[in-house]
């Protein structure tokens, strides 16, 4: 018998809108992701990316097909189960790194801990300041995003990202506000992070050069699998 992988997405479908305004944005994509992977997402403006990383990360739920992710099937779970599911189990990057801006580099990197366990614990400090430490910010603990560049703001929002261990991490287009030295650095630690723990990244990109990073190359085109 093989194990299950990480991720497993079968027959998967999008429709936004219903009758003549319905818009078909994927049809029918079967994916599997195993742990320790680290793969882009390409495909042309348009195409389903974030959608289906979205759905991916549970913060939408598909209209047809099957979604299980260690081994459960969250394609039936409910909208409960479902946001315990992600505050465990995944981490997010996004494009705007989404830092909340009246807290320090070392309280975002603690968020994800503190939203799913309730309060703030050293234990919890301690982790976030390795993270920061990780991403070569732990002079920067104390600092606002305001005071950081757009580099480090998103070497921020990986460290958040990190903060719960999850198995797999969704990155939407994580470099797509950097310049290319930034962006480089972004996806260098990305990789690292990868070998080092073997936290599974899907990682969207227009960016041929950004997908150079990755080992394996998913390509959407027009909300199916190429
Ligand atoms: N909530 C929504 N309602 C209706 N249509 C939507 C919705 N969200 C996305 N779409 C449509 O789905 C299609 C795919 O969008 P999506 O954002 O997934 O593409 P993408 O590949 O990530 O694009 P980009 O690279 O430009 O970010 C687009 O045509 C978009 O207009």
């Amino acid at each position: 018998m093989t194990a299950e992988p990480l991720v497993r997405v079968r027959g998967l479908r999008k429709v936004f809108g219903e009758g003549d305004a319905a818009a078909v944005v994927l049809r029918g994509v079967d994916l599997d992701l195993s742990r320790g992977e680290m793969a882009t997402l390409l495909g042309p403006s348009g195409s389903g990316k974030s959608t289906l990383l979205t759905i991916l990360g549970t913060l939408l739920r598909p209209s047809e097909g099957l979604h299980h992710m260690l081994g459960q099937d969250l394609s039936t779970a409910s909208d409960a189960e479902r946001t315990r599911f992600r505050n465990k189990h995944i981490g997010f990057v996004f494009q705007f790194h989404h830092l909340l801006p009246d807290l320090t580099a070392l309280e975002n990197v603690m968020m994800p801990a503190a939203t799913s366990r309730g309060k703030e614990t050293a234990s919890m400090r301690s982790r976030a300041a390795e993270l920061l430490d990780a991403v070569g910010l732990s002079d920067r603990r104390d600092y606002r995003p305001a005071a950081l560049s757009g580099g480090q703001r998103q070497r921020v929002a990986v460290a958040r990202s990190l903060m719960n261990e999850p198995p797999l991490v969704l990155a939407d287009e994580p470099t797509g506000n950097l310049d290319r030295h930034s962006a480089d650095q972004v996806m260098a630690l990305l990789d690292q992070i990868n070998r080092d723990t073997g936290t599974c990244f899907l990682i969207s990109t227009h960016d041929e050069h950004i997908a150079k990073h990755c080992r394996r190359h998913i390509e959407l085109l027009d909300g199916a699998l190429v």
